[in-house]
């Protein structure tokens, strides 16, 4: 009589992206601790979306835990474009964050604009979308004490990624991802699109999927080029690339989307960003229970090395680091005129 075959155990390393954030954390509160009074974030909520109110709920509370301040203002439709003005103007603020979409058109891009360039906690303004795309990482050219900011959510993928020993430190900074090739479901203009640039940025070969199609961005063979290009692979699917590729990360809003891990290379990593939260009603007793889905089935164990199922925690996290960013590059802006009168004739080479 031969034993009942049991699986064997799963060698997949299931990593939840608290690790990470608490990580950066200790990085946050060392930055903290050169401040006179604590950062004062506003989040402007003008919507209905109950996403953006418990994205905003739990930012709030990572704020109060950890010795920053947030106001949520809820206003509305209306009323925003004050709002974001009048916050802008306040000595007391500074970062803004506006939760979208609002009008889901244009006029969301024309709000994205009018957040004063050194309020914006999520690098939404044009400066800061053109030195993220141009692989311009300076705001200060040579000088290179000035960062420039990264969108919250495409920094958190790259955090886990640097979590997981990813990103290689032999390498020079700038190339740490030569070799690697990634694969990024979601070409949002607010996530997909910008993680693949900038994983492309720091040396990676990125096929970008979405419902349209494929596109690859890389900067070369043997990263000859500055920045990414991208190239449309046309009659590509993912069943082409996905199996190409060490590291795949997935953003499908909604319930219905499952990655097919057929197409997983065997010991690939996978994370996933999109978070949804769905209610499950038990037959039984018609109790509501909360369940959060995301895009990889349950035998992604099977196949993966590491797998991270949500990162929600180290966006708000990389939003907090990029609000003490801004304050420290004001910071540094501040002292600059005075620098330039204690050494007389800098003041005229620098104008
Ligand atoms: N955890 C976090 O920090 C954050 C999570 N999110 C979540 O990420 C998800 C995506 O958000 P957005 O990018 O703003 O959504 P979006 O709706 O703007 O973009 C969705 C993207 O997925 C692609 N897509 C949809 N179905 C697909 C399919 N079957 N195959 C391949 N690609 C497909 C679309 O073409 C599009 O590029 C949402 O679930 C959202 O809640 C968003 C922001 C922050
Ligand atoms: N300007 C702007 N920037 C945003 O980044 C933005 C926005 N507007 N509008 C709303 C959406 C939604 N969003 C989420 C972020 C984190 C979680 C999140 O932390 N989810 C948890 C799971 C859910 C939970 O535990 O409650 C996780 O990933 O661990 C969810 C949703 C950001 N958004």
């Amino acid at each position: 009589m031969s034993a009942p075959t049991e699986k064997p155990p799963s060698s997949c390393k299931v990593m939840l992206s608290k690790n990470v954030a608490n990580r950066l954390l200790a990085e946050v509160h060392e930055g903290l601790k050169t401040l006179e009074k604590p950062p004062h974030l506003v989040g402007l909520l003008a919507n209905n979306d109950p996403a953006a109110l418990t994205y905003a709920q739990m930012t709030q509370k990572t704020c109060e835990e950890n010795g920053f301040k947030y106001s949520m203002r809820e206003v509305s439709r209306d009323d925003i474009e004050e709002a974001i003005l009048a916050a802008n103007a306040d000595n007391n603020v500074d970062g803004i964050i506006v939760y979208y979409p609002i009008f889901n058109n244009r006029q969301d891009q024309y709000l994205q604009q009018i957040v004063d360039v050194t309020k914006d906690v999520e690098g939404l303004s044009h400066r800061y979308i053109f030195n993220m795309y141009q692989n311009v990482r300076f705001l200060d050219g040579e000088a290179k004490r000035q960062k420039s900011i990264l969108p919250c959510t495409p920094l958190a993928n790259i955090k886990i990624l640097e979590y997981l020993n990813i990103y290689n430190t032999i390498l020079p900074y700038g190339n740490r991802l030569f070799g690697h090739t990634i694969c990024v479901v979601n070409r949002s203009e607010v996530v997909g699109r910008p993680l693949a640039a900038l994983l492309a940025n720091d040396g990676a070969c990125v096929y970008s999927v979405d419902v349209t199609g494929v596109q690859k961005f890389t900067r070369g063979e043997g990263l000859q080029k500055k920045t990414h290009e991208i190239h449309d692979l046309e009659g590509k699917t993912i069943k082409d690339v996905a199996p190409l590729c060490d590291v795949v990360i997935t953003g499908v809003p909604g319930e219905n989307y499952k990655f097919d891990t057929s197409l997983l290379r065997d010991g690939a990593v996978c994370v996933n960003f999109s978070s949804e939260k769905v209610c499950i009603l038990s037959m039984m007793s018609w109790n509501c229970s909360l369940t959060i889905l995301q895009n990889f089935p349950w035998e992604v164990r099977d196949k993966a090395s590491l797998f991270v199922p949500s990162i929600g925690k180290v966006t708000i996290v990389v939003l907090l680091r990029n609000l003490l960013r801004l304050i420290q590059n004001k910071r540094m802006d501040d002292v600059k005129p005075a620098e330039a009168t204690e050494r007389p004739g800098t003041l005229e080479a620098a104008s």
